[in-house]
């Protein structure tokens, strides 16, 4: 599927991976609305995109992903803005053990908002035209860090609500893809996160432990996430996959055996 002249919405789209995905999606000729609760990282990448890519093809929302009514806003207002929305990438994350209620708010319960929200705008059951969303999990779901472990849960959950929504659009006849995304470590600011006690809470003493982690495995940089997302967003042939993005073994697929009785 090309994504020229698509429609796309990315959640924590201003910095990180969610920036490098904007602009893969960009530089292929779709349109992209950056839904993201930073105004002042927002107003500087809107700012950016215009000058590369011209002003009328990217727009800046500033939203909290966690305000339910924001978020409805905000998918409300990029149809008004573009006409249609084909791709949605629900991307908002956040790295925070101590409030570890609202990394479940952000992670899993937004995700999940933003989802259902791209179905309504997207789903043949709503009389729409079909299209595709990639949720962002993370190779924390397979390596269960000790560092992270409300982090960890929420990237579990991505993939089992991920994949029991992509057998759902079949069985609906939706005509949505879903498919999940794990990187590994990848060069963004939340990286930093690791040496804040507000965002570590008591795991924090294990930080070098944490840091080791991350010299053993290497960190990627966001240009290959987004390299594989645009494979999720492009290949009709996805759907319910979890794609994994590790320095040893760069891009691949999580294998899962068949179901048996
Ligand atoms: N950087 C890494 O090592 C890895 C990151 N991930 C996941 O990738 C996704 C993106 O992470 P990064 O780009 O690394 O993080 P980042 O911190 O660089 O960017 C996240 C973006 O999300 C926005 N955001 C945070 N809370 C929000 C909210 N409540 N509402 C709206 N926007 C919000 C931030 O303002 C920021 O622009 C996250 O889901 C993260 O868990 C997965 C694996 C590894
Ligand atoms: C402070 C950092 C905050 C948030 C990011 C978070 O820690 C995160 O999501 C990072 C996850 C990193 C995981 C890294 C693991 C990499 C593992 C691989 O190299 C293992 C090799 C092969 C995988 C096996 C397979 O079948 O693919």
């Amino acid at each position: 599927m090309s994504v020229m002249g698509r429609v796309a919405l990315v959640t924590g789209g201003a910095q990180g991976i969610g920036r490098a995905v904007v602009e893969a999606l960009l530089r292929s000729g779709a349109k992209v609305s950056v839904v993201d609760i930073n105004q002042s990282c927002g107003d500087v990448c809107k700012s950016e995109l215009d000058a590369e890519f011209g002003g009328d093809n990217c727009a800046f929302i500033q939203c909290d992903v966690t305000d339910g009514h924001a978020l409805r806003d905000a998918f409300q207002k990029t149809v008004e803005l573009f006409g249609r929305l084909d791709i949605v990438i629900n991307n908002a994350g956040i790295n925070n053990e101590k409030n570890w209620e609202k990394t479940i708010d952000v992670n899993l319960t937004s995700l999940i908002k933003g989802t259902y929200l791209g179905l309504e705008h997207m789903s043949r059951e709503h009389g729409k035209r079909g299209g595709t969303i990639v949720n962002v999990s993370s190779m924390a779901a397979f390596l269960h860090s000790p560092h992270q472990p409300v982090y960890t849960a929420t990237k579990h959950g991505v993939i089992g609500f991920t994949r029991a929504m992509a057998d759902a659009s079949i069985l609906g006849n939706y005509g949505v893809r879903i498919n999940a995304l794990c990187p590994a470590f990848v060069d963004t600011p939340l990286l930093q996160s690791v040496e804040d006690e507000d965002n570590m809470g008591k795991f924090i003493k294990f930080k070098e432990d944490f840091k080791r982690s991350m010299d053993k495995f290497g960190v990627l940089q966001p240009s290959l996430i987004a390299e594989g997302m645009m494979t999720l967003i492009t290949d009709p042939s996805l759907n319910g996959a979890v794609m994994k993005i590790t320095c040893s073994k760069g891009i691949h697929f999580h294998t899962y055996e068949p179901m048996s009785t």
